[in-house]
């Protein structure tokens, strides 16, 4: 990929699905700005700006638009749901659409304009060891880990385990310890999810790369499709993140995810700080 130092003052947006934090900079018709040091350093929430993923906008030959993922920590992420359907938000209302194509690290995903709310299909889930990926062979829906989760890939990684009271969980103690687990080569983000009735489930998240956040996409589409491979719920439930609530639907053409999103602000980021970091 083509990278161009940042202007000095680079515009970005700040966007919100669920309170799940995001930074939104532009580079349509222009090389990509984002690199490791640029997220970490305006990821950093006492000198920089503070996201849980930063989204980076880039022309496409093949959809709309392209869109990249970056966590706080400088890495980056296959997929974000939540951030897509906040950048869908974006293209729906610039084109004048009620539907558009992004396209992401995972493929051409689609966002559809629901009124109050945004739709994107998440595609199709990722079930074998390899595509979560896992470092080794075992059944993907019972890990051989403490508290037998299941792994589920979105286009990025997800450990999600199921629990009597979501309350008593220690998220960030079990979640750190599950993400550095030698059992995942990429890390992965951690969900814990109590079940309400076969149609409602409460999930709490720790992502990797970033730490406790109050959604998670991608994490979402995990966890239900989690849920109903194990028989605990249907196929079309909400859920409840400490920042709201979810729809996720697993269809015969992949995860469809439903919810709100919110424009915050939109500023710009002195990079000359870069040099000061
Ligand atoms: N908040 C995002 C997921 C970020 C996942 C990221 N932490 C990773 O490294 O995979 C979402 O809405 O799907």
């Amino acid at each position: 990929m083509q990278q161009q130092t940042p202007p000095p003052n680079l515009p970005f947006l700040k966007m919100h699905g669920l309170g799940n934090d995001f930074v939104i900079i532009d580079s349509r018709g222009r090389d990509a700005v984002v690199t490791p040091d640029l997220a970490k350093a305006i990821g950093d929430r006492h000198c920089g700006v503070g996201f849980d993923q930063l989204a980076e906008i880039r022309s496409s030959e093949a959809a709309d638009i392209d869109l990249d993922f970056w966590n706080s920590d400088g890495s980056r992420a296959g997929a974000c749901g939540n951030a897509t359907r906040c950048v869908g938000r974006l293209m729906l209302d610039e084109l004048g659409r009620d539907e558009v194509t992004i396209r992401t690290e995972r493929g051409i995903l689609i966002a559809r304009d629901m009124g109050d709310e945004v739709s994107v299909n998440m595609g199709h889930p990722q079930l074998m060891w390899d595509e979560v990926p896992l470092s080794h062979p075992v059944d993907t829906e019972f890990l051989p880990l403490e508290g037998e989760p299941v792994a589920v890939g979105m286009g990025n990684p997800h450990a999600v385990f199921f629990v009597e009271d979501i309350k008593a969980v220690d998220v960030p103690g079990w979640g750190r310890k599950v993400e550095f687990d030698p059992l995942f080569p990429q890390r992965t983000n951690v969900e814990f999810a109590e079940i309400r009735s076969r149609d409602e489930i409460r999930m709490r998240v720790w992502e990797r790369g970033t730490g406790i956040t109050l959604a998670c996409g991608s994490g979402a589409c995990a966890t239900a499709v989690a849920a109903s491979l194990r028989g605990l719920t249907d196929k079309k439930v909400r859920m409840e993140v400490d920042g709201g609530w979810l729809t996720l639907e697993w269809r015969d053409d992949g995860v469809w995810m439903t919810g709100p999103t919110q424009l915050v602000f939109k500023a710009e980021f002195d990079t000359s700080f870069l040099e000061r970091v």
